[in-house]
């Protein structure tokens, strides 16, 4: 199981450890790749440096300055989620290439789309009974580190070891009416998830996860689930398909 874990629900220390103790119980049950982002991290040194932060789309546009601030910020939560979990390494997508990238559009600067994924380093760590956990920061061709969204990375990863993804945030899964949790999606088909990206009712940071979802499924993910890192039990109830959105192709 792919697990993509999101900066919202590791805002507090308290709510990290609690996701990383969730993460090392599902794994008695199967092996399991962590891939996560740490958006209010990078904003909070991105802040503290005084160098603005700019979406478009979704994604942060980022200078060359910005993705220096992003890598440390992101190598730094890699290092801390892997100890949380224990019985895992820390790795970010310029180590053996894990995470291959190319830039896309010049106004996101050094924002990648990911082109390839050791796929194989994955399952050598996994064969040794070690839990990788991913950073979001890929390698370009020019050797260079390009800033990739983590629901990205992470759908890709899913599509690229043919496992399931669930997408762990800070609201219980996909609402009809956000934010009335009681309309809650059990399930989302394909033209659900774009009906409501262009209708507006799927809006903000659930719009590149409701995408890396169908992305995944795309890439060969035999499933894909959006629910919520906030509430103990979730994760190993939505690994049994009873909780949050599953995303249907
Ligand atoms: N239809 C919707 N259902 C649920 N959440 C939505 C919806 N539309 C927009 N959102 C927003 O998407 C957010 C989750 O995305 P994001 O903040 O990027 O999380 P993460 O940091 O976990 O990747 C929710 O907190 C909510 O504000
Ligand atoms: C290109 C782009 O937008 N990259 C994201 C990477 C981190 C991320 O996605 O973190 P969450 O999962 O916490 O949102 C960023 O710079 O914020």
């Amino acid at each position: 199981m792919i697990v993509k874990y999101g900066g919202n629900a590791m805002k507090s220390l308290e709510l990290r450890r609690a996701v990383a103790a969730e993460i090392a119980a599902l794994r008695a049950h199967m092996p399991v790749v962590v891939v996560h982002g740490g958006g209010p991290v990078i904003e909070r040194e991105l802040a503290a440096r005084g160098i603005a932060s700019e979406f478009r789309r979704g994604l942060r546009v980022t200078s060359p300055e910005a993705m220096d601030v992003v890598e440390m910020a992101l190598c730094q939560l890699n290092k801390q989620l892997a100890q949380d979990i224990g019985g895992a390494v820390g790795l970010m997508g310029r180590d053996c290439q894990l995470l291959r990238a190319e830039t896309f559009d010049p106004e996101l600067g050094r924002v990648g789309q990911i082109t390839g994924v050791n796929a194989d380093l994955l399952r050598t760590l996994l064969g040794a009974g070690i839990t990788p956990v991913v950073g979001c920061v890929a390698v370009g061709p020019d050797g260079d580190a390009l800033n990739i969204n983590a629901d990205t990375a992470a759908g890709a990863v899913a599509g690229a070891l043919n496992k399931g993804i669930i997408f762990l945030t800070d609201v219980d899964g996909v609402y009809r009416n956000y934010p009335d949790p009681a309309s809650r999606a059990k399930a989302l088909s394909r033209a659900e998830g774009e009906e409501g990206i262009s209708a507006g009712w799927i809006a903000g940071g659930m719009i590149p996860k409701v995408r890396a979802a169908l992305d995944a499924l795309d890439r060969g993910a035999p499933h894909a689930t959006i629910a919520s890192g906030m509430v103990a039990g979730v994760l190993e109830a939505a690994a049994r398909g009873e909780a949050g959105t599953v995303i249907t192709a």
